[in-house]
Order: C-alpha cells, then structure tokens, then sequence
C-alpha cells in the first residue's frame, strides 16, 4: 500500500466514526452553515493568486512548524494579502484539524479552503458547518461518480470546488466535474516526487472554463512568473511559509517581490 492508499483506508473509518457520533442536522445547525461563502475562485482571478497554506507537518516532509498558533498564521496571511488560505484537517498525516479550520474562519474574512482526503459528502457538509468556503477533491482517490457527486455536493452549498489532478488521466475523468478550479499538484502524493514541470505539461490540456492552480514545491516568485506565462492564475504555496517564524511576514515579503517582477 502506498501512502495515499493508507491516508484513505484510515480516513474510511474516520468519516464512519464521526457520522455515528455527530448526525449531518447537527452539522446543518452550526451557524456556520447558514454563512453565505466567498468565491476563492474569485478571489484569485482579482487578486495575488496566492492560496497560503497552514500545514504543520506532512508524510513527506515530517514537521514544518508545530510551534504557531493557526488564528495568528491565519491573519498573517490575510494581511499579507493572499487570494484564499488554504487549512489542512486531516489529524493523522498533517496534523490538523476542523478546530483549525473553526480558528481560521474565526480570524479572517478571505476565502478558506478545506484541505481534506474528501471521498464523502458528510465531509462536504461539515466544511461548511466549519466555516470553509471552499472544498478539495483529488481525482487520484476518486472515481468520476465520487467526483461528480462531490463537486455537486459542495456547489448546492454554495462553495468553489478545487479539483486536484496530477496527470493527463486524472485530468481526463475531471473535465465534466462541476468544479471552478483545476490544480495540478506538482507532488506525486504517491512517490513524494515534486516538479513544477508537471504543471506546465499538463497547462494547455486545461479549458479556460476552470481557473488554473499550480500547487506544491513553489518557493520562488520567479517560479509563480513562469507559471503565468502558461496560464496559471492560482498558486498554493505551504512549506515555503509555514517553514518561517512568521508565516504571515513571509507572504507579504513574497507577494511585494511577486508585484515587482511580474
Ligand atoms: O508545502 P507545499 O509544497 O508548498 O505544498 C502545498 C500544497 O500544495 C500541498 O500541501 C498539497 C497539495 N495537495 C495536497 C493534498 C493533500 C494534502 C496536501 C496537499
């Protein structure tokens, strides 16, 4: 087994554990999740492009920083002026959780986006009822059923959907998904293999329906600069950041550096 396959065997039973605990009216009570979201599709069209990620440790990287508070990171980043903040949930691999995310919405008015192994729709419904804007579906874990379900899913909600896809395969069973951005990740999640080339393979392969992300191994501006040269809009960026003493100082250094160049 890999360690995605792992990442969602364990997450199978996670996400029945949680539906036995907690029944979805209670998640469709949260105040949360009468809360109307922002587009972080938007968002990234108008803006930086940056989606800033809190991550304090990860399979292929172990810890990147355990040592920050995620309201403080949180408002950083938005001050910093990235287009959204993406919050990993996930407690087993990444070291997160939805109090991260609760947290975060509770810093910020930018758009958040839930960085989770989603592969049911009671996921979709708490990320709203936590206060996410939008949802992350990985096309390597996912039939198209599962996607379209999903994506629609989170839609009806009202959230943006990012669909991650590594390869021109994953790419080709997401085209018909209802989702308002395609990232390519530039990690193999299987391998932990990073390159910003992928990004570029599979760039013209995209339509101009879905706001492009390129995500991962980003950790220059230079890279961001030749990456809107194919079409790239969006940009999620997390070590890079989270690495640092201060996220937040971090980004706004980056983005100032970001304005000057391009
Ligand atoms: O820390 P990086 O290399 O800047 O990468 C951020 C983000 O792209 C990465 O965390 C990520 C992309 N897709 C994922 C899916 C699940 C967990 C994490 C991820």
């Amino acid at each position: 087994m890999n360690i995605l396959d792992k990442i969602i065997a364990d997450k199978h039973k996670e996400v029945e554990l949680k539906k036995s605990l907690i029944p979805v009216s209670q998640l469709e009570s949260s105040v949360l999740f009468e809360k109307k979201c922002t587009s972080l599709a938007e968002n990234i069209r108008n803006g930086s492009g940056i989606i800033a990620e809190h991550k304090r440790r990860s399979p292929s990287k172990s810890v990147i920083n355990q040592g920050l508070n995620v309201q403080d990171v949180a408002a950083g980043y938005e001050m910093a002026g990235v287009s959204g903040i993406s919050v990993l949930t996930d407690g087993k691999y990444f070291g997160g959780s939805l109090e991260d995310l609760l947290f975060a919405r509770a810093s910020v008015n930018i758009p958040i986006l839930r960085k989770e192994f989603m592969i049911d729709p009671y996921q979709v419904i708490e990320a709203k009822a936590y206060g996410a804007d939008a949802i992350l579906l990985i096309a390597a874990v996912l039939s198209e059923k599962q996607l379209n379900y999903l994506a629609d899913t989170a839609k009806e909600l009202g959230m943006d959907v990012l669909l991650e896809v590594h390869n021109q395969d994953e790419l080709q069973k997401s085209l018909e998904v209802k989702a308002d951005m395609i990232g390519v990740n530039n990690r193999n999640l299987k391998t932990f293999e990073v390159s910003i080339d992928n990004s570029k393979i599979l760039a013209d392969k995209i339509p101009d329906r879905f706001v492009k992300v390129s995500e991962s191994g980003i950790s220059n501006t230079a890279a961001i600069a030749d990456l809107k040269g194919y079409g790239y809009q969006g940009f999620l960026v997390g070590e890079n950041f989270m690495k640092t003493d201060d996220p937040g100082s971090a980004a706004k250094k980056f983005i100032t550096e970001l304005k000057s160049i391009v």
